[in-house]
């Protein structure tokens, strides 16, 4: 049977490199980039069927940074497929990032080295800002957006007697410290990007938690350090190309661990997975948190259209 399978942010980097794989191993499913920029998802369809000519590959328009779009797109989904097998939650950001350079220099002379290059810990903050719907706009890209399209997605994702697969790409980022229960979007803290891969690891958990008796499993992946727009973001190209060799060195399916891609030091890729540092209560509260908030954004959302329902009539009544 074919296999419907969607991947967030899939125009470049890992989501792309993920879809050229997924259609290397499995020539029989069917693949629905959804991306924000229809012009560079159409530039990733050709370059996936340049080397799977006749694969199945789909377009959808999705910014998960907007809840108005993530409605659209989940209706868009629910007319085209009866269900969706696989969804792969990949789309993410890092604005702003700045690397901490004395951080770095005292790292690198102290015992937690081979950690700091490996997970970035206290070397990197970015600046936030909110996003249309008055949410932090990392944790709407890389969390909220995702989540909500989860929850409209129920009908495609948890069919009986039938299995669907979330993946999350988490990080080796994600740190505890950098969440907080009482700050969910970091509005206060400067590690909007860590603190939404930890918050990406909580919910997975309590996904599978909540959803595994209907059918959906969730788990997530941690790719280690790869160059992609988001890396380029951090230093320029030239600087990776310099320091790469020495960062080589440093770096599927139990739902408490994270599948980390690593690299051995001579160069040889493998996964291993680690056990996420992961808290059952403070998970929990953190999902009812996240359905509170749904109801909210949705709330706004609904006097959003009804405020500009009314505007377009006052307009139509005095012309
Ligand atoms: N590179 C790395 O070392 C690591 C990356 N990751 C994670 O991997 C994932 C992919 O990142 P990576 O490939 O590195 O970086 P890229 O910047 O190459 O890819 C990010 C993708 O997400 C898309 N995206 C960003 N914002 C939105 C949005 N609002 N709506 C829809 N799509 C969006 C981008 O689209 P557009 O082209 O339009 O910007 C792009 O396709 C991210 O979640 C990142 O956090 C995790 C660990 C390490
Ligand atoms: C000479 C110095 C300025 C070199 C600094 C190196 C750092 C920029 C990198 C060391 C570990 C890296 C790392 C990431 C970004 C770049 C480093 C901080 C990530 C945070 C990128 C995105 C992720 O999801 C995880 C990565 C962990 C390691």
């Amino acid at each position: 049977m074919e296999k419907i399978v969607v991947v967030t942010g899939a125009n470049s980097g890992i989501g792309l490199a993920l879809c050229d794989r997924l259609l290397s191993e499995d020539g029989r499913l069917r693949l629905c980039l959804a991306c924000r920029n229809m012009k560079r998802a159409e530039a990733a369809r050709a370059t996936l069927l340049v080397s799977h000519g006749s694969a199945r590959v789909d377009l959808l328009h999705l910014d998960v940074g907007s809840a108005q779009s993530v409605l659209s797109a989940a209706e868009e989904l629910k007319a085209r497929y009866h269900r969706v097998d696989f969804l792969y939650l990949n789309a993410g950001i890092m604005p702003n990032p700045t690397v901490d350079i004395r951080a770095f220099f005292k790292g690198l002379f102290s015992r937690n080295v081979i950690n700091m290059f490996a997970t970035a810990e206290g070397l990197l903050t970015q600046q936030d800002q909110l996003n249309s719907d008055s949410l932090q706009e990392v944790f709407a890209t890389n969390l909220f957006g995702h989540f909500l399209l989860i929850r409209e997605l129920e009908p495609l994702l948890c069919q009986p007697g039938h299995t669907s697969r979330l993946v999350w790409t988490s990080s080796s980022n994600a740190r505890r410290s950098a969440f907080s229960i009482q700050d969910i979007q970091h509005r206060r803290g400067k590690e909007p990007y860590s603190s939404s891969k930890y918050a990406s690891d909580m919910l997975s958990m309590a996904l599978n938690k909540h959803k595994n008796q209907q059918g959906l499993f969730s788990s997530v992946i941690c790719p280690g350090l790869v160059m992609t727009n988001l890396t380029y973001g951090i230093l320029p190209s030239f600087f990776w190309t310099l320091i790469m060799p020495v960062i080589r060195g440093t770096e599927s399916l139990d739902p408490r661990a994270k599948y980390h891609s690593l690299t051995s030091g001579l160069g040889t890729n493998y996964t291993e997975p680690r056990r996420m540092d992961l808290d059952d209560e403070m998970t929990e509260v953190f999902f009812s948190k996240l359905l509170e908030l749904e109801k909210e954004v949705r709330r706004n959302l609904s006097k959003k259209t009804a405020d500009s329902e009314h505007y377009q009539q006052y307009l139509n009544e005095i012309q």
